[in-house]
């Protein structure tokens, strides 16, 4: 199997981050901050960064890191940043042997865990290998006890290879009914993984890495009329009325579930909904590469085809943003092209 190094230290990199964001979702205290563009960071996002980038420092030091957040609001802080650290060294796997061998063990000291949250500023592009990470994807969403995703893709000269998301607050079960409910009890947490050309997977988020994922794969639905869209929850990310009139014009009369984050892209990699919209809100924003690049992975290897509103294929060498992109389509290959019809003529592109 080609990369099984980097599956084996994504899922286990994931599976040690989401022990730390669950862990923050358990304290009250969330160290919620707003970055400049208003959107919320909380200890959870910090912590799970830093844990992600040193297990791929100890394992792939050349590989470069695009990640979402920046130590900077830690460095002004120092009380904030202590809480970081208490998570960050406080988070290991039950397994010591996946642990010590595969992941590294702990981070040293304060000042590395900085440091090392700041090295996935790199600022990707068409060349070479380069992990995205999403430490916490949906922070609105983890913050309201909704879903959320911690994410990692590996990217070989601007084409994803590997792709894995971390889902706490899903369901195991692959069979689940899809439906926006929230929890984080029993029977919740899930890991979707894929391997370009081998593909995808789904298993529990609490077993070990080395037990094998079941191979997930998207519902074969012939009458669109009875699909079901997913889509965010937060209506300034997606247009909703838009959303509504394909849904419409599509014949589909089951209200859209939204749910936030990637989980989007693994319950219908798995078949517990067909269809993710996320239409243009405004012409300035650009979708950022690790908000879907192990989801675009894991629909694709599930039988999905993942474009734009155009119809062209999520591009991930154009650096940090997909700025070559507006909104996504995610759907079974066969009624993509039926949806995307109906989405140019309701955007009228
Ligand atoms: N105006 C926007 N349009 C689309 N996505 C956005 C916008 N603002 C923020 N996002 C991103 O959407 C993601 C959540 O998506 P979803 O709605 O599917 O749950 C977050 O990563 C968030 O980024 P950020 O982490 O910078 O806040
Ligand atoms: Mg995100
Ligand atoms: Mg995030
Ligand atoms: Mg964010």
């Amino acid at each position: 199997m080609s990369y099984a190094k980097e599956l084996l230290v994504a899922q286990l990199a994931v599976q040690r981050a989401a022990r730390l964001t669950k862990q923050v979702f358990a304290d009250s205290a969330k160290g919620t901050v707003s970055k400049s563009d208003a959107s919320p960071v909380t200890i959870g996002d910090f912590g799970a960064q830093a844990l992600i980038i040193a297990a791929l420092k100890k394992n792939f030091p050349d590989d470069e890191i695009v990640a979402e957040e920046e130590a900077a609001k830690l460095r002004e802080d120092d009380s904030l940043a202590e809480h970081v650290w208490n998570l960050v060294k406080g988070t290991r796997l039950d397994d010591e042997k996946a642990e010590k061998e595969v992941l590294g063990g702990s981070v040293q000291s304060k000042d590395e865990m900085l440091d090392l949250i700041d090295k996935g500023d790199s600022k990707g592009g068409r060349s070479g290998r380069i992990w995205a990470i999403d430490p916490i994807d949906g922070t609105k969403g983890f913050l309201r006890g909704g879903q959320y995703a911690v994410c990692l893709g590996l990217m070989v000269d601007g084409d994803v290879k590997v792709g894995v998301l971390g889902c706490p607050n899903l369901p195991v079960d692959d069979a689940a009914e899809l439906s926006a409910d929230i929890g984080n009890g029993e029977g919740r947490g899930v890991i979707f993984s894929a391997v370009q050309g081998e593909g995808a997977t789904s298993r529990p988020l609490t077993t070990g890495a080395l037990e094998e994922g079941k191979r997930i794969g998207m519902k074969k639905i012939t009458d669109l009329s009875a699909a079901s869209f997913c889509e965010s929850v937060e209506a300034g990310h997606s247009n909703q009325g838009d959303a509504a009139q394909i849904a419409q014009k599509l014949g589909i009369t089951r209200p859209s579930v939204r749910m936030d984050s990637q989980a989007k892209y693994g319950s219908i990699a798995r078949g517990a909904g067909d269809i993710y919209l996320r239409l243009p809100v405004s012409k300035t924003y650009q979708e950022k590469i690790w908000d879907h690049a192990a989801g675009d992975l894991i629909v694709r290897e599930a039988g999905g085809q993942v474009t734009d509103v155009l119809g062209r294929r999520l591009d991930f060498g154009h650096g940090r943003t997909l700025a070559e992109n507006k909104g996504v389509i995610a759907a079974p290959a066969a009624v993509h092209d039926q949806v995307l019809k109906v989405v140019q003529e309701v955007l009228s592109v």
